[in-house]
């Protein structure tokens, strides 16, 4: 039975021929045996319908307003119902249903803010798709922290932070192309970054003195300088700002041997110079159940580490366990910061 003192989590579609739709239902599904909170998906109910029907499970879908999410959720699986072309198959995606997939994830933003839902949860968009109908993001990060900005005033930085059982990541530079990552890399932006991490793993997660490693850009973490000079230049004047302001910062670490075991044992995130230096470890330790975190906003967002899979959004396997860990994490820090 949900706490009806609680306000229901915001659960965006995502992209509609991705697994969105179906991690969504399977996770109402055994709602009771994992003692999922309780949740309103923001989509269209016509494309989880038809989604319900190929995996074979019949599941009462009922449009309600946020306020009445609480008291269905036990029942049925409440939906905000938010209109998108019908133009997609599992599998086959298509920009016409880019409007939708945008108008999800703006309600989710907007309920938040107003205090009618508790927490954003995302759904995965393919962002090649949406970038051909006209999005201008690189990802739910930035979009997040626009459309927050849009509504509060305020100029927000958001960070990405991914979290599964034995490790997170911050990846500093984010969604660019790896030639570009030395240019877009300097003092404050690391700076700012390993503020904002330290400042919300306090605030949210709980960890009164958090302990932070940053890895290298280059190998070796540059070998004393003889192998790059970005991290003597560029990261170690950065971290040194941080400890005099009393933060426990060690680095620049040599990237290849801060993962193992004994190494994620003395710190509580590692912080990155780029995307994949930071997803590959988290996701080879903990693909299953990682959750993406969006630091840095006025409330909290979180989604499943995987993307859209549309390789296999027509098969009914996809797993929705990140996803659920992805709802518990969302409403344990909302919590937290409440
Ligand atoms: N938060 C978000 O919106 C994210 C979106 N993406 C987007 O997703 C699209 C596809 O990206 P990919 O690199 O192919 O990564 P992906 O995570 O969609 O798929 C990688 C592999 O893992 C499998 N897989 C993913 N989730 C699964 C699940 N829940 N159960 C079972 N198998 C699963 C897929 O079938 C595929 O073989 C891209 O357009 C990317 O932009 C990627 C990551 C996060
Ligand atoms: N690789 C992580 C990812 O693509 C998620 O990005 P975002 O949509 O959460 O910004």
């Amino acid at each position: 039975m949900a706490d009806l003192t609680r306000k229901p989590l915001a659960l965006t579609q995502g992209d509609p021929a991705g697994i969105g739709p179906e991690i969504a239902l399977k996770a109402w599904h055994r709602r009771g045996e994992s003692g999922l909170p309780p949740f309103i998906f923001l989509g269209d109910p016509r494309i989880l319908a038809a989604r319900a029907e190929m995996l074979g499970l019949d599941i009462p879908i009922e449009i309600t307003a946020p306020e009445a999410a609480l008291e269905r959720f036990d029942e049925t699986l409440p939906v905000f119902a938010i209109d998108t072309a019908l133009t997609t198959a599992p599998g086959k995606p298509d920009p016409a249903t880019g409007e939708g997939t945008i108008a999800a994830i703006e309600t989710a933003v907007k309920l938040t803010l107003r205090g009618k839902t508790s927490a954003v949860v995302t759904n995965p968009i393919a962002k090649s798709v949406l970038y051909s109908a006209g999005f201008k993001y690189p990802g739910h990060t930035e979009f997040l922290a626009a459309l927050a900005g849009r509504e509060t005033g305020k100029q927000l930085r958001p960070v990405m932070m991914l979290a599964c059982p034995a490790l997170r990541v911050v990846p500093v530079t984010i969604h660019i192309p790896l030639k570009d990552v030395p240019a877009a890399l300097d003092e404050a932006l690391i700076v700012d970054t390993i503020r904002i991490t330290a400042q919300e793993l306090k605030s949210r997660f709980g960890l009164a003195a958090p302990r932070l490693a940053v890895a290298g850009l280059n190998p070796h973490a540059g070998e004393q300088g003889t192998i790059g000079r970005e991290d003597e230049e560029i990261v170690r004047p950065a971290l040194e700002r941080l400890r005099a302001d009393g933060m426990d910062v060690v680095g620049p670490l040599p990237a290849d041997t801060m993962f193992h075991a004994a190494a994620r044992a003395r710190y509580d995130a590692a912080i990155c110079m780029y995307h994949d230096q930071a997803l590959i470890p988290v996701k080879t330790l903990g693909f299953e159940a990682g959750v993406n975190v969006t630091l840095g906003l006025p409330f909290v967002r979180t989604s499943p580490d995987h993307g859209t899979a549309f390789d296999i959004a027509d098969k009914g396997v996809a797993d929705p366990t990140s996803l659920e860990e992805a709802l518990k994490l969302a409403a344990q820090l909302s919590e937290n910061a409440a």
